[in-house]
């Protein structure tokens, strides 16, 4: 075919138009298919689109607000445990550090506690400077795992007088980085509780709601505690710290020793199709530590309190571990609305058209009478322009030939 050919070809496509034709087919095969198809996806859009995932509603999400109270008290007595940790009473103001965060808390489990330090010159820890001469110690240095900045003398270490380390400038005398016991020292705060007081607001609906009811009254929360398994016990905002840590399938007193993290997700799934008062919030644990991280693993950090004696600013300082609590709110709700109704009728009725296209499909190419068929669908009708356009059949025009 010459160039030519294709010209003439190309602009008889462009003076072509189509018009869809409505061809009525008589056959139980085809008709079956049809509706199978048709009853699929009213079934999809009916049943999953508008009825399981709420096609109806218009939704919206969570404004939230969280704050905790934790309470509890341990007294501490163990025979041969230093007398800076023994015979001692830990209530809140010992264990939560900082006493308020934003979505979170921090219980301590385990403590190490440096009395009586102050700015001086003394021994580094052995384990961290050790040295046999002076040599070994360079004025003016410090390694990131120090306490201090060396002076560039070599000294000996007075808890075990054996062992030689760097002299540092320092808060002295340095800390001891040795756990009390080997258990944790504030194992027994697993039944500690903690109240969790979140509120949330839904803006697109105007509707706030609170975790605690207002058919809870003072004595209510003095008792209750939460219970996975008990439906009334499901509701109550009070949290024993060891219930909390089994629910995310933690050991606490192992958690306790070295610390951890855990996260709360409370989840508010609301319909406001129905009474305002069954919107309620469920409760998720996730730990955040994984069992067997042996490296790193746990949670600590160092705080001091500071004083004076006489002129000398003093300090206690404490290496404190401890599970810190996350708490994350999420949540949406859905109300009838016309609009969302309105558009998955209008996509479902799209989607009608999917039917047509499969049934032409097996039609026009699998049935063994798709030559007849493909001949009743298509109809090529020219008319006077067409024939003087000159093209390769050149027949007269017609009103109604097919091919
Ligand atoms: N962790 C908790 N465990 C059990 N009950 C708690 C806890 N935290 C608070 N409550 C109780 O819940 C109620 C509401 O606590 P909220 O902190 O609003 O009031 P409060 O009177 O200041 O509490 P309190 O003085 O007892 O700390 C109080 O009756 C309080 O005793």
């Amino acid at each position: 075919m010459g160039v030519l050919s294709y010209a003439r070809r190309g602009v008889a496509v462009f003076f072509e138009y189509d018009t869809p034709r409505i061809v009525h087919i008589r056959s139980k095969k085809v008709g079956v298919i049809n509706r199978i198809i048709q009853f699929l996806i009213v079934a999809y859009i009916v049943g999953y689109v508008i009825i399981y995932s709420k096609g109806y509603q218009k939704f919206g999400g969570i404004d939230s607000a969280v704050t905790t109270k934790v309470k509890g008290t341990i007294y501490t007595n163990v025979s041969g445990l230093d007398p800076l940790y023994n015979n001692r009473i830990w209530d809140v103001g010992d264990y939560i550090q900082p006493a308020q965060e934003n979505g979170a808390f921090f219980v301590m489990t385990n403590v190490i506690i440096t009395p009586n330090q102050t700015q001086g010159e003394c021994a580094e820890d052995p384990a961290i400077m050790p040295c046999d001469t002076a040599d070994n110690c360079t004025a003016g240095e410090q390694t990131p795992n120090g306490n201090g900045v060396m002076t560039g003398e070599c000294v000996s270490y007075p808890p075990e007088p054996t062992l030689r380390s760097c002299e540092i400038h320092a808060w002295c005398p340095v800390e001891l980085d040795e756990l009390p016991l080997e258990e944790a020292l504030l194992k027994n705060s697993s039944v500690f509780t903690v109240l969790l007081k979140n509120s949330v607001e839904f803006p697109q609906f105007g509707i706030k709601r609170r975790n605690i009811l207002n058919t809870m009254d003072s004595e209510f929360l003095h008792k209750c505690r939460y219970d996975p398994n008990n439906a009334t016990a499901k509701l109550c905002p009070v949290f024993e710290l060891g219930v909390l840590a089994s629910s995310a399938g933690q050991d606490y007193a192992k958690m306790a020793i070295k610390g951890g993290v855990m996260e709360i997700v409370i989840t508010w799934d609301c319909n406001f199709d129905r009474d305002v008062h069954e919107c309620i919030s469920a409760i998720q644990l996730l730990p955040s530590r994984r069992p067997n991280d042996e490296l790193a693993k746990g949670y600590n950090f160092r705080y001091a309190h500071y004083y004076y004696t006489g002129d000398v600013q003093t300090r206690v300082l404490y290496k404190a571990y401890g599970i810190r609590f996350m708490i994350s709110v999420t949540g949406q709700a859905g109300k009838f609305n016309i609009i969302p109704l309105a558009t998955n009728i209008g996509a479902g009725l799209a989607l009608l058209g999917i039917a047509t296209i499969c049934c032409d499909v097996v039609v026009l190419y699998l049935l063994n009478k798709r030559d007849f068929y493909y001949e009743k669908k298509y109809l090529t009708v020219k008319d006077q322009d067409a024939f003087l356009l000159g093209e390769e059949d050149n027949g007269p025009p017609d009103a109604g030939s097919t091919r």
